[in-house]
């Protein structure tokens, strides 16, 4: 089991996306990963061997004053956050940071989905890559998709992948089926490309059950 993990940084800041866009929140971002998106903003992460291998304890006592400082959760990233195994992470974060007035902290994560799934999260971010998609569980366990629009193809991967993840409800009771209504789907333009912005907000326009997600920590020049 992980008892070190290599980080590239944390900090803490606002979610700039999705959802939970604009709270504060605790950033951890683990070193490592081979998923290899061409448009990936953070290409420094994917070498794991340049970073310092962080004992969880240490990592936890981050949180903790984090918290005290006003971040409402964690978000786990990376490089590919799942390419660890996060059991014990999570674990040791769930018992250390709960206490007899306080829950412990809301732990978010934000995944591409090509590794088996560990640790437990009160929010995953499925972001899937059309040249590696994700493994079958993430299909029906997320709360949030986030497709990047890099290109036209990646517009008909957001259309396929939805409309599988809508196969799978039909599968599902009608008690299970209820929770569907909760899952929210974002298109994220890729960064400074002008022909993802457009492709973006034309396909939101005519799609009204996908939402724009802008990344707005780069245009506040913020972490
Ligand atoms: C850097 S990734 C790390 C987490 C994980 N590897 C993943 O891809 O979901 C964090 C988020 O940023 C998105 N992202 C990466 N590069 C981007 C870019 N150039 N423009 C827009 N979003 C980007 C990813 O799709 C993902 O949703
Ligand atoms: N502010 C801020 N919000 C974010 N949401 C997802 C991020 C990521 O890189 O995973 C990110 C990030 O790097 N910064
Ligand atoms: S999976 Fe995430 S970190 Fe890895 S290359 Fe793609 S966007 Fe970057
Ligand atoms: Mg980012």
């Amino acid at each position: 089991m992980t008892n070190f993990l290599p980080l590239v940084e944390k900090f803490h800041s606002l979610q700039g996306e999705g959802f939970h866009t604009g709270q504060s929140a605790f950033f951890i971002r683990l070193a490592g990963c081979s998923v290899g998106c061409s448009w990936c903003d953070t290409k420094h992460s994917w070498d794991k061997e340049k970073y310092p291998l962080i004992p969880i304890k240490k990592i936890i006592d981050e949180i903790k004053k984090a918290r005290k400082k006003g971040a409402s959760f964690l978000v786990i990233t990376g490089g590919e956050p799942l390419h660890h195994n996060l059991d014990n992470l999570c674990q040791a974060i769930n018992k250390e940071t709960s206490e007899k007035d306080q829950n412990p902290i809301k732990i978010h994560i934000e995944t591409s989905g090509v590794n088996k799934m560990s640790g437990n999260y009160d929010w995953i971010t499925l972001s899937p890559k059309r040249h590696l998609p994700p493994k079958t569980y993430f299909l029906e366990n997320f709360n949030e998709l986030k497709i990047i629009i890099n290109d036209k193809k990646d517009i008909d991967f957001a259309i396929d992948i939805k409309q599988e993840i809508m196969n799978k409800y039909q599968n599902l009771s009608s008690k299970d089926n209820f929770y569907k209504l909760d899952k929210k789907y974002y298109v994220q333009p890729a960064w400074e490309n002008a022909r993802g912005f457009s492709l973006t907000i034309d396909f939101v326009k005519n799609n009204p059950e996908w939402n724009l997600s802008l990344q707005t920590h780069k245009y506040l020049k913020i972490k």
